[in-house]
């Protein structure tokens, strides 16, 4: 059986570039996320219509004054008092309006950000387990906090801007079609030159804008991989080498950033301010040619040809911004895309925790296959140990048992209820794991046990009794509401290990899955563990992978694996007595270790 194909394809390292291939998916994103704020969306544009024609107005009224009173010398004071008071109150309203319609687009974008990013991390907390596999954490954290903020710059900065300013563009050609709709046709000619201008802009800042993208989600990965393993790379004297590797990608950074800022400065502002010059000169000589044209008009035209330059500077300007938002989008789809683990049909319930594997196969890439064929019965409340050599396939079992990886249909089955018909959140109430790795939170006892499960103090120390955890967390200072520290840092691996145990026994499972969990830990703390897995005898079915395999030594039946299949099936003593078995071997050479590492008599 082959691993989910839509494997983390979006975060593998490689598929990070390549930010343009999906711009309609991440248009429809963009669209989708503010859809229920439609309403706000639409008063927000009908708003800026209405400030956009007001402050059209005022060159128009300029006109008036020219033409009807300061020409003609025609000093009537109720007339220019109402052209003024009305050029006034148009300026405030129009101020007013634009002002509040953009705190209105700034919440509504806000609140779009705060949704989506929600929705991805939704939607990453619920991908397959083979996601992970090949997913670099940097990356996913840029993708849902960085990436997600191309909505807001989307609607702020880029739809703000662009809407009005293509509002005030209308607004002005409107006015000036109805003052000369010929002067109007010449100051259009500049569409063909604005459209080369934009589509050269695009060729040469896009690679750079979605370069720099991808550069920021690298450190991101960076500097989140070293603090994960900051003891390793303090221990191998690495800092240096990781410190020089980040200056080399934040200095490629630098130059992505400055080829953008390149492509702004020589592009867009010089271009279009030579181009509104070479307007005006235009319209100032056409002026003089069409000598039957008011002085009012060349005031009001020179006043509008600024005013159409200058949204076209700016909606130039706003499409790297765009580009920018694309490009987040664009990353964020990708992730959304991913298939989440399938949904599990409710009608299989766990109710002894016997289990059943039947002919299971299972490779993560296609023709690499890691177990052959493997038969199991695990009756209920059992104590299974699973031992073998490195890459034997142990963890693989574990994972396929834990849903983590998608078992092929019917191959395993727990209290005959294929696994894949058991509800998520009952599967994961019945079956518990306690990972080689322990995990904790930064937050007390109380709350690494319950994980955000709604149980009562009683059932948490319950199963911290039932771990043999209870009496080492009432002696901290603050017992079940002692802050454990990011990672547990303040306790003992061993102490870590039996919270984990506790943690996996709170949900009162039925099935009790231990990665290896006495791997780390002292003899003294293994034989805790082993007294509390012995105390679940007949109550929960406990499946223990070993690599020390006295922790198994009293296991109903222990499994050796070797190579992806079960090469002997017993207790210990039935193992031993195969001469020469796999068991028998591994088994003497622990003890051999033990003897040279314990000090001599
Ligand atoms: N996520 C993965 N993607 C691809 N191959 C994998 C993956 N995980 C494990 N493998 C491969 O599957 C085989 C079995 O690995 P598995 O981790 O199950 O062995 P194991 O017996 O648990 O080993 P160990 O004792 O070292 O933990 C190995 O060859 C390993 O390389």
């Amino acid at each position: 059986m082959q691993a989910d194909s839509a494997v983390a394809e979006g975060l593998a390292p490689g598929a990070e570039r390549g930010g343009r291939r999906t711009v309609g998916d991440a248009a429809r994103l963009l669209y989708e996320a503010v859809q229920p704020e439609r309403r706000h969306l639409h008063r927000a544009v009908a708003w800026l219509l209405l400030a956009a024609g007001l402050e059209a107005l005022g060159p128009l009224l300029g006109k008036a004054f020219i033409d009807n009173y300061l020409l003609p010398h025609h000093a009537e004071a109720f007339g220019i008092a109402a052209l003024l008071g009305g050029a006034l109150v148009a300026g405030i309203v129009a101020t007013c309006v634009r002002y509040l319609q953009l705190v209105r687009l700034a919440g509504l974008a806000m609140r779009s950000v705060q949704r989506i990013r929600e929705r991805v991390f939704g939607h990453v907390l619920r991908l397959p387990m083979s996601f992970f596999d090949r997913a670099i954490t940097g990356q996913l954290v840029s993708r849902v906090t960085n990436d997600t903020e191309a909505v807001k710059t989307l609607y702020v900065q880029v739809l703000f801007v662009m809407l009005d300013s293509v509002i005030v563009l209308l607004g002005a050609m409107a006015a000036m079609f109805w003052l000369d709709w010929r002067l109007m046709l010449i100051v259009l000619t500049l569409a063909p030159a604005m459209a080369l201008i934009v589509s050269l802009y695009q060729r040469l800042s896009a690679p750079a804008v979605a370069r720099t993208r991808e550069l920021r989600s690298e450190l991101n990965a960076q500097v989140a991989e070293s603090i994960a393993g900051m003891a390793v790379l303090q221990a191998s004297n690495a800092t240096l080498r990781f410190a020089q590797k980040f200056a080399g990608t934040n200095g490629a950074h630098y130059q992505s950033r400055q080829r953008e800022l390149r492509a702004n400065a020589w592009l867009l502002r010089p271009v279009l301010d030579f181009l509104n010059v070479l307007l005006l000169a235009v319209v100032i000589w056409v002026f003089g040619t069409l000598s039957a044209l008011e002085v009012g008009v060349l005031y009001a035209f020179i006043n509008y040809v600024s005013r159409v330059t200058e949204p076209l500077i700016q909606i130039t300007m706003q499409f790297s911004q765009l580009q920018q938002a694309m490009v987040g989008a664009a990353r964020v789809h990708t992730l959304l895309k991913e298939a989440e683990t399938p949904v599990a049909t409710k009608e299989g319930r766990i109710t002894e925790g016997g289990i059943a594997i039947e002919h299971l196969d299972f490779e993560y890439l296609p023709g690499r296959r890691v177990l052959h064929g493997l038969d199991l019965r695990i009756e209920p409340g059992s104590f299974h140990g699973i031992v073998g050599h490195t890459g034997s396939g142990k963890s693989t079992l574990l994972s396929l048992l834990l849903r983590f990886y998608v078992a092929p249909p019917g191959s395993i089955r727990i209290d005959g209820a294929p696994l894949d018909t058991i509800g998520e959140d009952h599967f994961r109430d019945r079956v518990g794991l306690v990972p080689q790795d322990p995990f904790l939170l930064a937050a007390s006892a109380r709350e690494n046990i319950a994980m955000g499960r709604k149980l009562t103090d009683a059932q948490v120390e319950a199963a911290a009794r039932a771990a043999h955890a209870h009496d080492f967390i009432v002696g901290l200072e603050r017992g079940y509401d002692t802050p454990l520290g990011e990672g547990g840092a303040r306790l003992s691996v061993g102490q870590k290990q039996l919270i984990a145990i506790a943690r996996a026994l709170a949900g009162e499972p039925r099935i009790l899955l231990l990665d290896e969990a006495t791997s780390h830990i002292d003899s003294e703390t293994e034989q805790v563990v082993q007294r509390a897995l012995t105390a679940l005898r007949g109550k929960v079915t406990v499946v223990a992978i070993a690599h020390r395999l006295s922790t198994i030594r009293d296991a109903d039946r222990i499994v050796v694996l070797n190579h992806g299949r079960i090469a002997e099936l017993g207790t210990h003593s039935e193992l031993m007595a195969i001469d020469g078995g796999l068991y028998q071997r591994l088994y003497l050479l622990q003890q051999l270790e033990e003897e040279e590492l314990s000090p001599r008599a």
